[in-house]
């Protein structure tokens, strides 16, 4: 695989309130700091997980695929809106946030540990708040894992309510 780097990412301009995720919060110091960018019309997320993430020793843990998948997903979907709102990454707006309604995932070969994983994302239109990500995981040029990822556009539920 070619050494790959997301130079802009959707996750960098998420507003400070919505930058704590897990997955891909940059303001979360335990999390896993996913970045999402485009390369050329697909998304691509880079992850080389931590060495805890063992299934069977040498290989992954399949839930750590599935968290790429999940936030490759909502990144994925953001660059897309963004992108049909008429913005790019650096522009100054404010990009749209999305949540995960449904994640499937395909386990498709072992997939060894210590190697970037690279995530290259398809997106589509289901209708203005509803998007859907086909997403493909690779380690170096193994296609490890496949998935769809069906995200909706945050709604109002998941405002804090500091009350
Ligand atoms: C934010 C920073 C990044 C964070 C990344 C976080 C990644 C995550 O882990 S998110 C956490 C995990 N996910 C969750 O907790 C989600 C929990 N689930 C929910 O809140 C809801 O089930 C949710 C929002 C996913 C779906 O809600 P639901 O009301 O069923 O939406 P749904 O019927 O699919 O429609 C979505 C919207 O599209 C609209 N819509 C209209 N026509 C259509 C159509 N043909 N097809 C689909 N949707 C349509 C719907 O009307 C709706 O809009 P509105 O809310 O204005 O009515």
């Amino acid at each position: 695989m070619e050494k790959f780097i997301v130079e802009k990412a959707i996750q960098d301009i998420y507003p400070d309130d919505f930058a704590w995720c897990y997955g891909c919060g940059r303001l979360n110091k335990d999390g896993h700091h996913l970045r999402t960018g485009w390369e050329e019309e697909k998304t691509v997320t880079i992850f080389t997980p931590d060495s805890k993430y063992m299934g069977i020793p040498g290989f992954l843990y399949g839930g750590i695929l599935a968290s790429l998948m999940d936030c490759h997903g909502t990144g994925s979907a953001s660059l897309a809106l963004h992108r049909k709102n008429g913005h790019e990454i650096g522009d100054g707006a404010e990009p749209p946030r999305f949540v995960t309604a449904s994640l499937n995932v395909e386990f498709l070969k072992p997939t060894p540990q210590h190697v970037p994983l690279k995530a290259v994302g398809t997106v589509e239109e289901i209708h203005p708040k509803k998007w859907k990500v086909d997403a493909e995981i690779y380690a170096e040029d193994t296609l490890c894992a496949k998935g769809t990822v069906v995200l909706v556009v945050m709604p109002s539920t998941f405002l804090k309510n500091d009350g």
